[in-house]
């Protein structure tokens, strides 16, 4: 296959690393990153060591592939949309974080979107290094254009867009699954960024610290009010259910600091509003509040707004 890997930046940069074993893979970064890639391959270090050395581009339009991984933050979607649509390719998978970016490269495309999501962690160290911080899984699944995930069996892997790339990730040897009812997932994800991401920026504390102390109570809150907006768009999440799995993440990466506090400590635009400002959203659509994911969403806009990065 050949592999459109947009927004090459930790996590793009892994899996185009771990892709072009089994494929013929195009990397869609920035520079320095794409031109030391260029000159000396990619590096990746941590969980596994190796080289790559998959193609490598600052220019995102015009390029044909038979499947594009999206993995730039939320907010630059709509713009990899703009610029994969000058091109020609026969599926997109997201593989972010956070909500609506499946819908917007729908808005953007005409090619199958495909939903994932992706437990591996990974870090940009250096331009042509990258450090795979946490070995992990992928999980996909057909985004229909209703927003709803396809619940129909998959019996036919050759034409299903979401078994393909399942298919495809495997014979890089990733661990990957198609999932028919990966909004659920998604939810779920969701549900633990949402308790996790903004506190621990907010309150400058590693993930462990989350669910000790003072900023207990308001986690515990964020994720209920996830799983009371997923039910409301009819994805079955329990309140209950989403608090332990977010205490659960937590308690699993104690010392991590999450990717929202590293955005915060650089002074980088967050993904705030892909994580609790579409709940506070999405909630006010459906007639309710959540009102612990709009304070921390209003409080990380204006963290940015006054930094300057929005
Ligand atoms: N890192 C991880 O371990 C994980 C990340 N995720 C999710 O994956 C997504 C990506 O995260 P991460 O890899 O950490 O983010 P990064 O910021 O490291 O990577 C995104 C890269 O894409 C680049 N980019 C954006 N737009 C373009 C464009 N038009 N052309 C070329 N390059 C572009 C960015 O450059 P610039 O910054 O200069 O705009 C950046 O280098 C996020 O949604 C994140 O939540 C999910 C699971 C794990
Ligand atoms: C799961 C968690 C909270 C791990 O740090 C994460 O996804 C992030 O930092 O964005």
């Amino acid at each position: 296959m050949r592999i459109v890997i947009f927004g090459a930046g930790s996590l793009g940069s892994l899996l185009g690393a771990l892709l072009d074993s089994a494929h013929d893979v195009v990397l869609v970064g920035r520079d320095p990153h794409v031109s030391t890639t260029r000159e000396r391959g990619l590096r990746v270090t941590g969980v596994d060591s190796f080289e790559a050395s998959p193609a490598s581009t600052t220019d995102g339009t015009g390029l044909d592939a038979d499947l594009a991984v999206v993995t730039v933050k939320s907010y630059d979607t709509a713009a990899a949309a703009r610029d994969l649509a000058t091109g020609d390719v026969g599926a997109v998978v997201s593989l972010q974080n956070g909500l609506g970016n499946e819908e917007t490269l729908a808005a953007g495309l005409e090619c199958p979107i495909v939903a994932g999501t992706t437990t591996h962690g990974a870090m940009l160290s250096e331009p042509g290094v990258v450090e795979w911080t946490g070995r992990g899984a992928v999980a996909v699944g057909n985004w229909r254009v209703d927003g709803a995930s396809d619940h129909t069996p998959q019996v036919d892997a050759t034409d299903d867009p979401a078994s393909r790339v399942a298919a495809a990730f495997r014979a890089a040897s990733i661990d990957a699954e198609s999932d028919p009812d990966i909004r659920h997932r998604l939810w779920a994800k969701l549900a633990v960024n949402a308790a996790i991401n903004p506190i621990t920026a907010l309150a400058r504390i590693r993930n462990g610290r989350v669910f000790e102390g003072p900023t207990a109570a308001y986690a515990e809150r964020a994720a209920a009010e996830v799983a009371r907006v997923a039910r409301a768009d009819g994805v079955g999440l329990d309140a209950d259910a989403v608090a332990a799995e977010a205490r659960a993440v937590a308690r699993r990466t104690a010392d991590n600091r999450s990717s929202m506090l590293q955005d915060l400590a650089a002074g980088r635009r967050t993904e705030i509003d892909a994580i609790s400002g579409v709940v506070a959203e999405r909630a006010d659509e459906h007639g309710f509040e959540a009102p612990v994911n709009g304070l921390l969403a209003a409080l990380v806009r204006g963290w940015e707004a006054g930094a300057g990065v929005r």
